[in-house]
């Protein structure tokens, strides 16, 4: 029988009983009030106690450990909404209570679109196989005109990035529409494309009605977009699943991970980022997912970031894979640790740490790109900084391993 294994971090007197009591509470409701004929009919229904780890004996007896319940996939329709709302609704605001993981059967999986491109199929949008991917971030947006988004854009492109992508707050776009970018950048990387020889791609901040997302990113298709920057928390998991299983909506998504910090910093509450960022977001369809990096101004401890970016890469029933992108706080002298963290498969991804550079942003894109390259050929950014002035430049303002 196909059943959903989740996990939660909590404490209780005895884990086995609080086990016992969530699987029979989060499903059939208070299973001993029930007369034997009600029982047997919803037998097929019961939740069940896998495992109770005991992790830690708190100061007032109680332990603290992992548990896990499993639940009939019948119990759920095939969505995220009914999936988080049946194993961990009511049981969020039910004491200590952490959600920290789940494990799909094939059989619910199969329901999910997953990313439609993935790191394969990026990788072979931009013909870029050799290296991990760069990604810049417009720089202040609200406000500017449509001619400073346009000079912006075309720094970042002259500087070698593969991808150059909305700032996640640019909802209020009024001065730049969101089609009007999307045909005026798609212009701008085309002509770059020619000097640099490197395809950009653009992704479009979708903002909107939620009702109203999919057609919206269907014009934007229509228009041109190469990718759709996404603020999944914010709308929700299921629009991002309707947008990735829209065959219309033929291009990449990228998850930006805005709100998260609402769920995951506390270690008794909330939901475990290598869950809330790599699991869900993955089978949900995100091709590229960004999540703090555990060395930025917006941190994330590193065994939960590598594990958050092993939940986006590891085999899942064939599902693709999503790309990582490890943010916040990054500059060129962080690319050896990024690359020795997060290896081949990632895209590096900087805002401040393109603009602020003292040459600009093309000359700030350049030095990652030399960045990258080294630490691809397995030299340091002592030797690229040697021959890249834009790299000795950077590692001159910010530092880094070289
Ligand atoms: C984790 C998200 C990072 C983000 O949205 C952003 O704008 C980062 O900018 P920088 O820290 O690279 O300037
Ligand atoms: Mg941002």
């Amino acid at each position: 029988e196909q059943r959903i294994l989740v996990t939660y971090l909590t404490q209780a007197t005895d884990l086995n009983k609080k086990a016992q009591a969530i699987a029979v509470g989060m499903t059939v409701g208070s299973w001993t009030d029930l007369p034997l004929a009600k029982q047997a009919e919803l037998a097929p229904y019961l939740g069940e106690a896998v495992s109770a780890t005991p992790l830690a004996t708190l100061e007032n007896g109680e332990t603290r450990g992992l548990i896990t319940v499993s639940y009939p996939t019948r119990n759920f329709t095939a969505d995220i909404p009914s999936l988080l709302t049946g194993i961990f609704g009511k049981l969020s605001m039910d004491g200590k209570i952490k959600l920290v993981d789940i494990v799909f059967p094939d059989s619910f999986l199969q329901a999910f679109p997953g990313p439609k491109f993935g790191i394969d199929g990026l990788r072979e949008r931009l013909g870029a196989h050799d290296r991990p991917l760069l990604m810049s971030i417009f720089k202040s947006c609200l406000g500017l005109p449509f001619e400073d988004l346009k000079t912006q854009f075309l720094a970042q492109a002259l500087g070698g990035v593969d991808l150059v992508k909305d700032d996640e707050i640019f909802f209020a776009d009024d001065r730049a529409p969101f089609i009007e970018r999307i045909k005026a950048f798609k212009q701008i990387a085309q002509e770059t494309e020619v000097e640099t020889g490197k395809p950009v791609l653009y992704a479009a901040n979708l903002t909107g009605p939620v009702h109203e997302l999919n057609e919206k990113a269907k014009r934007a298709v229509d228009a041109g977009a190469d990718c759709l920057l996404f603020n999944v928390l914010a709308f929700g998991f299921d629009a991002l699943h309707r947008l990735a299983a829209d065959p219309d909506v033929h291009v990449p998504i990228m998850a930006h991970p805005a709100l998260a910090g609402a769920y995951y910093p506390s270690p008794d509450y909330g939901i475990a980022t290598p869950l809330l960022l790599g699991t869900l977001m993955r089978v949900a369809g995100a091709d590229l997912v960004l999540f703090p990096s555990p060395y930025g101004n917006v941190a994330l401890d590193k065994t939960e970031a590598l594990q958050l970016a092993k939940h986006l890469t590891a085999p899942l029933n064939g599902v693709r894979r999503s790309f990582p992108v490890p943010s916040a706080g990054i500059h060129p002298g962080l690319v050896p640790q990024l690359y020795q963290d997060f290896g081949f498969d990632q895209i590096v991804n900087a805002g401040g740490g393109i603009h602020g550079h003292p040459g600009g942003a093309t000359a700030g894109a350049k030095a990652f790109v030399a960045a990258i390259e080294a630490v691809t050929a397995g030299r340091t950014l002592e030797e690229a900084a040697a021959e890249s002035q834009e790299l000795a430049i950077a590692l001159e303002k910010w530092g880094g391993v070289r």
